[in-house]
C-alpha cells in the first residue's frame, strides 16, 4: 500500500499541526518530509519574518507558489504547506492534482493557544491575533475544503494518535479521487 501511495500534502490554518504531524507521518511512511516554509527559507537564506518585512506578503506568496510548484512534483513525499498556500488558485491546482490533500482542521481557540508564544508567524504579530485567526479562518476554510481529499479535525487529538488515524484513512483512500488536470474545477 505504502509503495503505491502518492505524495501527501497537508493544508490548514496556522497551529493546526501541519509541520508537527507531517514530520511524524513521513517517519511512519518511511518518506521524505518537506515543509514549504522551511524550503522557502533555505532557498532565500532568510526566515519568513524577514521575507515579509523586506518583500511584503506579496513577495512571500510569489516565493510560496514557486516552492509549491517544485515540491508537489517530487514523488512520494509528505509536504506541510503554509496556512495561506490555498489562497492561490494555482497552488490549489498543483496540490489537488499531484497528490492526496489532507485538511488538518483546528478551531480558532486551539490555533490561538498553539501559536500565541511563537513569534515566527508575521501575520499574527499584531494587537489582536485571535481576530486575525478568526478572519483568516472565515476566508480560508472554504478553500481548504475545496482543495482537500481528506478532512481531519486536529484540535483535541495527540499528534501520534492523529497520525494513526490518518494512516487508516490513507490505507482506504480511493486513488481515482485525484483529479486529472482537465477535471479540475
Ligand atoms: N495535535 C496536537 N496537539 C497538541 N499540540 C500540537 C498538535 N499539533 C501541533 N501542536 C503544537 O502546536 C504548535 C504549532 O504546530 P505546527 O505543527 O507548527 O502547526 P502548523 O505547521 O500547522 O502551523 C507546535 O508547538 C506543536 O507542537
Ligand atoms: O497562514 C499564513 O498565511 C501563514 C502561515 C505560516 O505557516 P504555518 O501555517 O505552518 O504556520 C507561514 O507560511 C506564514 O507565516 C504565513
Ligand atoms: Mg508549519
Amino acid at each position: 500500500m505504502v509503495e503505491e501511495l502518492p505524495s501527501v500534502f497537508l493544508v490548514g490554518p496556522m497551529g493546526a499541526g501541519k509541520t508537527t504531524i507531517g514530520k511524524l507521518l513521513a517517519k511512519q511512511l518511511g518518506r521524505e518530509f518537506l515543509d514549504s516554509d522551511w524550503y522557502i527559507e533555505s532557498q532565500t537564506g532568510a526566515d519568513i519574518a524577514w521575507i515579509f518585512a523586506k518583500e511584503g506578503e506579496a513577495g512571500f506568496r510569489e516565493r510560496e507558489t514557486r516552492a509549491i510548484d517544485e515540491l508537489t512534483q517530487k514523488p512520494q513525499i509528505v509536504l506541510a504547506t503554509g496556512g495561506g498556500a490555498v489562497m492561490s488558485a494555482e497552488n490549489r491546482a498543483f496540490l489537488h492534482q499531484r497528490g492526496i490533500v489532507v485538511y488538518l482542521n483546528a478551531p480558532v481557540d486551539v490555533q490561538m493557544a498553539r501559536t500565541a508564544k511563537d513569534k515566527s508567524r508575521p501575520l499574527l504579530q499584531q494587537p489582536n491575533p485571535k481576530q486575525i485567526l478568526q478572519d483568516l479562518y472565515s476566508t480560508r476554510d472554504p478553500l481548504y475544503r475545496q482543495v482537500a481529499h481528506i478532512i481531519m479535525p486536529t484540535g483535541h487529538t495527540y499528534p501520534r494518535h492523529m497520525v494513526n488515524q490518518l494512516l487508516q484513512q490513507l490505507a482506504s483512500f480511493d486513488m481515482s479521487a485525484i483529479t486529472a488536470p482537465n477535471n479540475q474545477s
